[in-house]
């Protein structure tokens, strides 16, 4: 049994979603259960990769959100309209919805839940937060439980890639956004990006799952980045900070309201926030009784954010599945396998390794070593005599990759050297 699912674009996040489901071979089971049966689009001209087969694309969006075969629309456009209307009319014809457009939420939000409350059909958007990072799900299922205080996110991966080359590169603020465009980082409106509006649809979204509320949107406080330039970079380098664009949500004091703004911020070297660079984007959740969680990941472009749309694909087969077929357990939640995979036994693995020696100071000790060792195919990065302890002298030596066993066959033969008293450590290095 299959279940058809209807894509409404197919750009950066629409293609790389084809990508996944079209090659489900060593991916979780339930992606062999996905038929694309419908791509929209606004132009049949555009070369298209992966190709789908004949009949599949089209510019007939409404087509897709009232066909009575399809059971997931999958929203992949961008913008207010028509996404919100194509959602709403899917949502009328009972259809789930997969969406990546945190734009369309952060402003529609209300009327889309409530209807699809309604209707008795899910929406779920794991990749309008932090693209490939688990934030959603984890802030709803398993963070839930706890009284939330604060979440602080990098979650836009464009002005952090930005913010980031004109840190680390000095590179110069329009090039670098035109680098994020060409990456498909880039809102279809950059000024989305650059203005902190993206960072605020996010950080409303966040705030309303992490503190139970509806957010909103206009009334979010956002500044953007246009105004940071190399000379506030290097100033708060020399201060110790590094400079982000922050989104915030925080519980008042009183508990009966929050604080949620987007803007530059210094952040200490030292606070996990700041070693977040380039694409990457991180949310800081601190609850009670958790205390500080911070989830990382790329937080935009195409395999990256396929892999969160998919996975909210899969969720809702899942659930489909469930509900149609004899089987009571959801399939994301149970053990759905029933084979062994086979271990590769340690001393086949490869790995490097630091081992630490205690000799006698004689001559050609180092020597010996390294024989014993090239015998046995193990190759050596470094070898180091960092002193002494008593009278014995020790060495450091430091491999390259190795297969587990040679390394352990050259230590047995090491052992047995007149010159070698031990081997007080041994630990691998990744
Ligand atoms: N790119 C990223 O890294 C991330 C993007 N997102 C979100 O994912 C969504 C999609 O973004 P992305 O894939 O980058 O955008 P793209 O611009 O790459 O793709 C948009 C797709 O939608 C189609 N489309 C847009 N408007 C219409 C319309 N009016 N009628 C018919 N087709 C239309 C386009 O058609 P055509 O191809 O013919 O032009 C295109 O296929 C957005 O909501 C974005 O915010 C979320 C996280 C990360
Ligand atoms: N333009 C956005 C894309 C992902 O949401 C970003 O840069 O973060
Ligand atoms: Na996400």
């Amino acid at each position: 049994m299959t279940f058809k699912i209807g894509l409404l674009g197919y750009g950066t996040v629409g293609t790389g979603t084809a990508e996944i489901i079209l090659d489900p071979l060593g991916r979780n089971k339930l992606l062999q259960k996905i038929e694309i049966a419908k791509v929209g689009v606004r132009s049949l001209d555009k070369p298209r990769s992966p190709e789908l087969p004949a009949g599949v694309l089209t510019t007939d969006l409404e087509a897709i959100v009232n066909d009575p075969e399809i059971e997931i629309v999958v929203e992949l456009l961008g913008g207010l309209e028509p996404s919100r209307s194509l959602i709403l009319t899917a949502i009328a014809n009972g259809k789930h919805i997969v969406t990546a457009n945190k734009a369309v939420i952060a402003r529609h939000g209300a009327e889309i839940y409530n209807a699809a409350n309604d209707a008795g059909v899910y929406v779920l958007l794991e990749a309008a937060v932090g693209g490939g990072i688990p934030v959603i799900k984890p802030l709803k299922q398993s963070l839930g439980v706890n009284r939330i205080q604060t979440v602080i996110g990098i979650i836009n991966g464009t002005t952090n890639y930005i913010l980031t080359q004109m840190t680390e590169e000095g590179a110069d603020f329009d090039e670098v956004l035109a680098e994020a465009q060409k990456l498909g980082y880039a809102e279809a409106d950059p000024s989305a990006d650059v203005d902190g509006y993206d960072a605020a649809d996010k950080i409303a979204i966040l705030a309303a799952i992490a503190f139970g509320g509806r957010i909103k949107r206009d009334d979010i406080p956002c500044e953007g980045i246009r105004q940071i330039n190399a000379t506030d970079i290097s100033y708060a380098d020399d201060l110790g900070f590094v400079i982000k664009l922050l989104a915030i949500a925080k519980a008042n004091s009183d508990k009966d309201s929050l604080q949620v703004r987007v803007h530059p911020t210094l952040v200490p070297k030292d606070h996990p926030l700041a070693n977040v660079n380039g694409v990457y984007n991180a949310i800081l959740v601190e609850g009670d009784p958790l205390g500080r969680v911070m989830l990382f990941g790329p937080g935009a472009g195409k395999g990256a954010t396929a892999s969160a749309v998919v996975s909210d694909i899969a969720t809702i087969v899942g659930i489909l599945q469930t509900n149609s077929t004899s089987q009571k357990l959801d399939p994301l939640l149970s053990c759905s396998h029933d084979h062994f995979s086979e271990l590769t036994p340690i001393t086949e693995v490869e790995t490097r390794f630091y081992a630490r020696f205690l000799c006698q100071d004689v001559s050609g000790v180092i020597g010996h070593l390294g024989m014993s060792f090239g015998k046995h195919n193990v190759s050596l990065e470094s070898v180091v005599q960092i002193g002494f302890q008593d009278e014995l002298a020790e060495i450091v030596v430091v491999t390259h990759n190795v297969q587990e066993g040679n390394f352990r066959q050259a230590l047995e033969e090491i052992k047995n050297l007149d010159a070698i008293d031990s081997i007080p450590s041994i630990i691998r290095v990744l």
